[in-house]
């Protein structure tokens, strides 16, 4: 593996990734940063957490210290929260040129700043991945799980991944009742509530992030060690997204998702496309049993509990704010919808009427020709 210094980078950045804990770049660095060095286009691909951010980061910086001129770089990013982290480690590395940078966000009014510190540490050893496929669908072998972390580890960061905003409302509302310190994350909240409850976890004030997939890319949380798939996420490249948030630059981490037998076909997909085989995590199933009641009565509670706030308003408002992005008429959108699924019903009915008809002319025809079998009466 070659150093900083061999790829072209300068001493202030070679000194400022050592201040960060850098001191070796990582495969997809040693192949991106002097081909952009050179001003070539470039594009990178590498397993999540393994440096790709510094990839291009480090090369952008030194080009611009060489001609700090105007506005230089912009980086799309698929999340908001993403975007910060990224304006983070642009903002640590470009401290010694005095770097000023603007994030862009939807749905949040002005652009804004914003000030933290980024942490590295030194690399380790590979993560573990696992299935569980409960005899019966739910959510105590979830809280068996974080028990039996809590139990064994002194110190333990968990993200649990679910499908739904809702589901994920709920499942905070749960952990927190069985008293664990848990925070969620996902696109129904207020983003300033979004970055506080990140900032917390983060922080490690919370143990438990519980998300949608609006955190499953990205995001470098490097306390994380054990990420669990409340559903088994439909496709591969969502659960690689969502598995990386563990094990990152090296470290340890396991990643568990929970199997219902109608998934097998997706963990099969998900084990051909990483060439993996996923291990079946051992569960003490009499445990399970012990709380499975409890656990089923605080959902219960809790589902409740959201049904009297104004969860779903707020998702039709989402929903409507959605589609005035896009550029349409809510109001018009509802009305195309209706009559699409009037249409939708008129063809049904046809479809329904000609089958009919083919039936009846088919018992005809096998009436005449005597085929039809004699009712017997006992
Ligand atoms: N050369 C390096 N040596 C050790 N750690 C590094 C190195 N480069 C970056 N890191 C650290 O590794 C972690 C993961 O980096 P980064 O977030 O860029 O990964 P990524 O490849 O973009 O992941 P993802 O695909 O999940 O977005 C960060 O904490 C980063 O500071």
């Amino acid at each position: 593996m070659s150093d900083f210094a061999s790829l072209g980078l300068s001493d202030w950045l070679i000194q400022q990734c050592k201040q960060m804990g850098i001191s070796k770049p990582t495969p997809i660095q040693e192949n991106c940063v002097p081909p952009i060095l050179e001003g070539r286009d470039c594009m990178g691909c590498a397993k999540t957490g393994s440096g790709k951010t510094a990839a291009f980061v480090l090369p952008v910086l030194q080009k611009l210290s060489e001609d700090p001129y105007g506005i230089y770089c912009l980086v799309l990013t698929p999340t908001r929260e993403l975007a910060y982290q990224i304006a983070e480690q642009f903002r640590v590395l470009g401290k010694p040129m005095g770097l000023r940078d603007c994030i862009i966000v939807g749905g949040m009014g002005n652009p804004f700043f914003w000030e933290s510190k980024s942490e590295v540490r030194t690399v380790e050893e590979l993560d573990q991945r696992f299935i569980l496929t409960p005899e019966k669908v739910k959510d105590a072998y979830l809280v068996h799980l974080i028990q039996k972390f809590q139990d064994e580890h002194d110190d333990w960061s968990i993200m649990i991944f679910t499908s739904t905003c809702k589901n994920c409302q709920i499942l905070t509302m749960m952990l927190q009742k069985f008293n664990f310190p848990t925070i969620s994350l996902h696109s129904m909240m207020k983003q300033k509530q979004r970055f506080a409850n990140l900032s917390m976890f983060k922080s490690s004030v919370y143990k438990i992030l519980i998300a949608t997939d609006v955190a499953s890319r990205g995001l470098d949380i490097p306390t994380v060690q054990v990420v669990i798939n409340h559903n088994t996420p439909g496709l591969p490249k969502t659960y690689i997204h969502r598995v990386g948030r563990t094990a990152r630059a090296g470290r340890h981490g396991v990643s568990i998702t929970l199997v219902t037998q109608y998934d097998i076909h997706l963990v099969h997909s998900i084990e051909e496309n990483t060439q993996t085989k996923l291990k079946e995590y051992p569960v003490e199933e009499k445990e399970v049993l012990k709380i499975l009641t409890q656990v089923n009565v605080t959902r219960r509670e809790c589902e409740i509990q959201l049904e009297s706030t104004d969860f779903d308003e707020k998702k039709e408002i989402n929903k409507r704010k959605q589609i005035i992005l896009e550029g349409k008429d809510p109001d018009m959108e509802a009305k195309r919808k209706a009559e699409l699924e009037k249409l939708k019903g008129k063809k049904r009915r046809f479809k329904d009427k000609i089958q009919e008809t083919i039936q009846n002319k088919q018992y005809g025809m096998r009436k005449a020709e005597g085929t039809i079998p004699k009712c017997v009466k006992f």
